[in-house]
């Protein structure tokens, strides 16, 4: 494992290839995001019923909510095959055209990192979605000429954690987008409960809800926690109660709130080097040795959603919250005690 990977990040990491025990694997096996979960399964039920292909849907949040196991559970409640690619994997039209090509009516074509597509591989994209035609160039110079080729109609499921980076034509030919949002505890603590099951350990309901409440909504993180806390569980050959799991929980650093250590970082630099800000997230970035998209995907989604952060139209700043959780008090002129925020609400 590298070993600057964060345990509570909510990105991959290499050891979450075990991840496939704990997928749920039908939509009334998955918990949370209900109002998603409903609407999925009208549209899927619709598109079963007129046996068309179901409408593109479009899936947005930060890392580790669901997004590739709910497109995977899409076409399996749809009972149709499922073909996975990506926008960095796809580097020339003709890759996407193969794809496309040898897809089954009615298939579902999961395009995870859908925001990191080439320009000319999108253009591709909005006539096979649209009308399910691909335009395809064949010969070079004077002596090329466009052929059109129909394809079978399919289902495009996209994921991206920015959806604020797609293009307007890409994100206006999804008629289903659907944005995921981080998981309360007590959906957290049924999913940990069923993990244990799964995992074949005993974890206590106030051990499950430990745990839960400490994965920073996140089940991807509930699902790393899980299985540390099992191994603590399994050497010390008790059942996983509450003081277990907060022991096992302490000694990864993994705080109150679900914070590790980086999380705790960028609070503090906020804190002690800029006042509370504001402060630009290329400074933070720079200062804290991660690159702004990590801060901005995978670390700040979450501070800013515990109104630990506030992203405002001049910076970062640390709000009330964020002042408490670091035991210290705000100086008098910090920006979050003035209650002045513009909230930049484009971000
Ligand atoms: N509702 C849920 N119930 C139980 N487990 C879940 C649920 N959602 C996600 N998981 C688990 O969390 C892990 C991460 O889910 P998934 O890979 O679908 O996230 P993602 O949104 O695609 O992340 P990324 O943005 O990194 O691609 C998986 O192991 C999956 O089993
Ligand atoms: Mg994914």
């Amino acid at each position: 494992m590298d070993p600057h990977a964060r345990l509570t990040a909510g990105d991959r990491l290499d050891e979450d290839v075990n991840d496939a025990a704990l997928r749920p694997q039908t939509l009334a096996d998955f918990t949370g995001q209900p109002a998603l979960r409903e609407n999925l399964q009208v549209f899927v039920q619709a598109a079963r019923d007129r046996g068309d292909a179901m409408d593109h849907v479009l899936l947005f949040g930060p890392p580790g909510l669901g997004k590739t196991t709910l497109a995977q559970i899409v076409s399996r409640e749809l009972g149709v095959g499922f073909r996975a690619t990506s926008g960095p994997v796809l580097q020339r039209a003709g890759d996407l055209a193969a794809i496309l090509t040898n897809l089954q009516p009615r298939d579902v074509l999961f395009v995870d990192e859908i925001h990191r597509l080439q320009p000319a591989i999108e253009e591709t994209l909005y006539p096979a979605m649209e009308d399910f035609q691909l335009d395809l160039i064949i010969g070079e110079g004077p002596a090329a000429r466009t052929v059109r080729i129909d394809l079978p109609p399919f289902t495009l499921v996209g994921a991206t954690t920015r959806a604020g980076l797609l293009a307007t034509p890409l994100r206006d030919r999804f008629g289903i987008p659907l944005r995921l949002q981080f998981y309360s505890p007590e959906e957290l603590q049924l999913i940990v409960s069923r993990g244990a099951n799964k995992l074949g350990f005993v974890l206590t309901e106030d051990g499950a809800r430990e745990i839960a409440t400490r994965s920073r909504g996140t089940p991807r993180i509930a699902g790393r926690l899980l299985r540390r806390v099992r191994d603590f569980a399994a050497v010390a050959g008790k059942p996983a109660d509450r003081k277990l799991c907060d022991d096992a929980l302490k000694r990864l650093e993994v705080d109150s709130l679900g914070l590790d250590a980086m999380d705790r970082r960028y609070l503090r630099r906020l804190a002690e080097h800029h006042g509370g800000g504001p402060v630009g997230v290329e400074t933070l970035a720079a200062a804290l040795a991660e690159s702004r998209d990590t801060l901005e995907e995978v670390i700040e989604p979450f501070l800013i959603q515990e109104g630990l952060i506030l992203r405002t139209q001049r910076g970062r700043v640390l709000g009330m919250p964020g002042w408490r959780h670091l035991g210290m008090t705000p100086p008098r002129n910090a920006v979050a005690s003035q209650g002045d925020l513009l909230l930049d609400e484009g971000a």
